[in-house]
């Protein structure tokens, strides 16, 4: 037993004379091999094969009794009896008196479980029944069979207009309807020469109750399709195919099922519109309803190539895919209601759906449009062919004067036809408003895309002038590093070239002229921090005796960036050895550069060269470097190093 949203089931006619050739070679309870002479097995696989032995009962039992239950819970369902002429779906829908069809034995369970239901629960169900042929619909409750069109609304969604509908309460009112929609068939057959293997047969039941607040409206559609062979002669004759209407619905309905099964077409549109009977199913086959498609097969031999085309198309709508949710009343207008708050990123693929939204309603807005002006020519021609009728009988009527009785026959004719003529007119009118809405909410629909793509537009307008702005805002800030680079280099350029000239007066104050420290003064070397830089040059310079204006100046050049970017001098000198002198008295790790030249910062040189230039800073200088310097030195591979070490600076 399938609980599939789609389940194929498969019945077998039985062979009726014992003299024919079954094609099936074997046969299980979901698998059917059939052969024919001269080809290849082929096997089907279904959801469940009812063999010919079984009935309705069996199938009603084994097939339909638990998609009820779905369907009482809220579920939209639908019957479908497919086959080729004669397979036995009229058998299997409407049955006969030895064997109930399924469609009695559907209603009279639902008429049985209405009983159970709480009074509180207003349990209705109304009964139609219609028969689509060569693209019309008509109402088989109605005394006087016309035709009907399918029409869409916000609300209800799609309905057919002006359709009749029986209330029942119980399984005699849905016979009775039945005897009624059977003999209006038969009438309309004769008026229309209708063959009921050219005639889709649909009866719709539509349950309501109130639960937990909810008012749940299921709909039951029990389809009796026409004969599927025209599909594949059709097929066969392409011309045909595209001028005759004798059975576009089916060839509709079999490319629609194609497509649904096909998963490789999964985001193809699907041609629901291309005929009444698709437009009617469309929710069956591939949306919000439990479909269940009973194929029905005869076994002879000689009928090879139809069957296996019914079994081929059967098989297929097994692999279709889909979800149903319940029918509640309010899904409709709920689905409706689309807010378009403030666009941000998170909520594009929202915005993506909706605008998909509504391009999907502009095209079936389209496809409406086309439906309805194909109505309204469908109409017109009608009209057209009563006007030849009226034109007939009146000639026919004019030519046999003398005849009273012809007279009152042929009179009677033509005020039914003049009447028919009448209602065409005014159903064509209808159609033209209808037409006319629609044009207008297509419109209405553009402007609504026009307004939300504007939105769009909006957006990324001002995105791209808020990144306009930021560009420029950082073009400035590059600007001016730039700015600050350049100055900072020509700085760099002044104080290399005030170093040089420095270097050129007082060579005898730089360490070596083949060290890279020669750029600094020999008492720069190990110190790290830039006051102490500062202080050991104005120390150097003041023993050099340059003027206190050439002091300052010199203070402030080596005060600049160069001097105080301290990473800057590290990385300069971080590759250099280093010094045993530095290790010891824990400074920064550059070589000292007097392990260049010991001998003149050796102890001795210090208290005799030195001493005296001591004697000549300043007053302040002085006694700040007399008073409160600590000289240290070390004897390291046999020569004397001194380190001047300030406080201020350690500390
Ligand atoms: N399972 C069956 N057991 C016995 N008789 C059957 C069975 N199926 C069909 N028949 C008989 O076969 C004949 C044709 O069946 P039916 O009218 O149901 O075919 P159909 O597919 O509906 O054809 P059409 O498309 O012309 O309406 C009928 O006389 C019917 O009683």
């Amino acid at each position: 037993m399938s609980n599939q949203p789609f389940q194929v089931y498969l019945r077998i006619k039985p062979l009726l004379e014992s003299s024919t050739e079954t094609l099936i070679e074997d046969l299980n309870d979901n698998k059917i091999v059939i052969r024919k002479d001269g080809k290849n097995s082929k096997s089907f696989v279904f959801d469940k094969i009812f063999s010919g032995v079984q009935n309705n009962e069996d199938i009603f039992d084994q097939s339909l009794r638990h998609n009820l239950d779905h369907f009482v819970e809220g579920y939209n369902t639908t019957i479908l009896a497919y086959g080729i002429t004669g397979s036995g779906k009229t058998h299997t829908i409407f049955g006969n008196e030895k064997d109930e069809g399924l469609s009695f034995k559907c209603i009279n369970y639902l008429v049985n479980r209405m009983k159970y239901m709480s009074p509180e629960a207003n349990v209705q169900m109304e009964m139609s029944f219609i028969e689509v042929y060569n693209e019309t619909i008509r109402d088989l409750m109605s005394d006087q069979p016309k035709p009907l069109m399918i029409m869409q609304d916000n609300q209800k969604g799609s309905y057919i207009q002006g359709l009749q509908a029986i209330k029942i309460n119980s399984i005699n009112d849905v016979k009775e309807g039945i005897n009624i929609a059977n003999q209006n068939r038969s009438l309309a057959q004769t008026i229309y020469n209708v063959y009921s293997s050219r005639s889709h047969a649909l009866i719709q039941f539509n349950l309501s109750y109130c639960f937990e607040g909810q008012t749940i409206t299921p709909k039951l559609f029990i389809v009796d399709l026409a004969g599927s062979e025209r599909v594949y002669q059709d097929q066969k004759s392409k011309n045909q195919q595209e001028g005759s209407n004798i059975n576009r619905s089916l060839l509709a309905l079999s490319n629609c099922l194609t497509i649904l099964s096909d998963k490789s077409k999964k985001n193809q549109h699907i041609p629901y519109r291309n005929s009444k009977l698709t437009r009617l199913l469309q929710d069956s086959l591939g949306g919000n309803t439990r479909t269940i498609m009973i194929s029905c097969i005869q076994q002879n031999k000689c009928q090879y190539d139809e069957i296996l085309n019914t079994l081929q198309y059967s098989s297929r709508a097994t692999q279709i895919k889909k979800q149903v949710q319940k029918s509640l009343h309010q899904q409709i207008s709920e689905e409706k209601i689309l807010i378009l708050p403030n666009i941000t990123d998170s909520e594009m693929s929202t915005k993506q759906l909706y605008l998909t939204k509504i391009y999907n309603d502009i095209y079936s807005n389209i496809e409406e449009y086309h439906e309805i002006n194909n109505s309204l020519i469908e109409i017109q021609n009608n009209i057209l062919q009563n006007q030849y009728q009226i034109e007939e009988i009146y000639s026919m009527s004019l030519q046999n004067n003398q005849n009273s009785i012809n007279d009152d026959q042929m009179y009677h004719n033509l005020m039914i036809a003049q009447k028919q003529n009448q209602e065409l007119e005014q159903q064509l009118q209808n159609a033209l408003k209808v037409n006319l809405k629609q044009k207008q909410l297509q419109k209405s629909l553009l402007l609504q895309i026009t307004e939300e793509q504007q939105q769009y537009i909006d957006y990324w307008e001002l995105k791209y002038e808020e990144s306009q702005k930021e560009i420029q805002q950082l073009k400035q800030v590059l600007q001016s590093k730039n700015d600050d680079i350049q100055s900072k280099d020509s700085q760099i350029q002044q104080q290399q070239l005030f170093l040089d000239q420095i270097k050129t007066k007082n060579p005898s104050l730089y360490t070596t002229n083949n060290d890279s420290d020669c750029s600094y003064p020999s008492s720069f070397a190990s110190s790290t921090s830039t006051s102490q830089i500062k202080k050991k040059s104005s120390l150097t310079h003041l023993n050099t005796q340059n003027t206190l204006s050439q002091q300052s100046q010199l203070f402030d050049m080596i005060d600049r960036p160069r001097f105080s970017n301290l990473s800057h001098i590290k990385q300069i000198l971080a590759s250099r050895e280093r010094s045993p002198v530095n290790s010891i008295f824990r400074q920064s790790p550059i070589r000292s550069p007097l392990r260049k030249k010991p001998s003149i910062r050796n102890i001795t040189s210090i208290s005799k060269v030195e001493q005296s230039e001591i004697s000549q800073i300043s007053s302040i200088k002085k006694s700040r470097l007399i008073n409160d310097p600590q000289i240290t030195t070390i004897n390291l591979y046999g020569s004397q190093y001194i380190n001047l070490i300030d406080k201020e600076n350690i500390s």
